[in-house]
């Protein structure tokens, strides 16, 4: 899976001529998924043009809420009108930008699910705790708490992306030593809550700073199903990096 994060970028006129480009150039492909994460306001330009391709979309955010008093906040039922197929759960910038608990991160993934959409729980330790040594109690706990109370059947159905926090439009990626270690930290923590059936069914992306020039190195890896991209899914580099993954499919 390759995923972009298009993050506050793109108006909706630059997104639909973007949305266009990604089209003709990878819309037609099937060996993988490709999922765009353009800003709420683009999402039914960007539905609009993608919808002959095999390019799906999600939605950067959501409120758990069905509908009511929660001004400037996006509902589950709005966007599942559009055909949006995923949601960002836990990005850092929400949970370090915008406070977000892992309880209200956990209320918001269940809310995915019971919607019939997939969230993507994105996870990561900050510099300092890896610094401290915390990076699986860091992971551990987003997860334990972030997949709190569901069922197998609800996990398969869940995209973890590990980000460390560090590696976010730093320019610094993890290299592939600390990317398969902490993945295959993700994946045997799954196996020990869901059983190792369920956790070799669930999709672990990796995020920060995904090039082209770096990505190959990191896709090839075993625990590494994916990549969830910022900067470089706004330009060409982002059919560039769907070209790498295809080696590995
Ligand atoms: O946060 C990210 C994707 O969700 C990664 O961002 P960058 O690829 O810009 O580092």
């Amino acid at each position: 899976m390759v995923a972009g994060n298009w993050k506050m970028n793109k108006s909706p006129t630059e997104a639909k001529l973007f949305a266009g480009l990604l089209a003709s150039k990878i819309g037609k492909e099937t060996v993988m998924d490709i999922v765009v994460f353009p800003p709420a306001i683009d999402i039914p330009f960007v539905v609009d043009v993608l919808k002959d391709t095999n390019i799906g979309v999600g939605v950067q955010n959501v409120h758990p809420k069905e509908k009511g008093a929660f001004t400037g906040e996006t509902s589950l039922l709005m966007v599942k009108d559009l055909s949006v197929e995923y949601v960002l759960v836990g990005h850092s910038e929400r949970r370090h930008i915008f406070g977000e608990s892992d309880e209200f991160i956990n209320e918001k993934v269940k809310a995915v699910l019971s919607a019939g959409l997939r969230p993507v729980l994105c996870v990561g330790e900050t510099l300092e705790e890896r610094e401290k040594g915390l990076t699986k109690n860091v992971l551990e706990r987003q997860i334990r708490l972030g997949l709190f109370g569901l069922e197998k059947e609800d996990v398969v159905n869940t995209v973890i992306a590990y980000e460390p926090v560090w590696a976010i439009g730093t320019g610094v990626v993890a290299t592939p030593e600390q990317a398969e270690e902490a993945m295959a930290f993700i994946r045997s923590l799954l196996g020990e809550l869901y059983g190792m059936e369920t956790a070799e069914n669930v999709r672990i992306l990796y995020g920060g700073s995904i090039k082209p020039e770096n990505f190959d190195a990191l896709i090839r890896l075993k625990n590494v199903d994916g990549g969830l991209v910022g900067g470089a899914s706004l330009k060409e580099s982002f059919i560039e990096l769907v070209e790498i993954a295809k080696r590995y499919v």
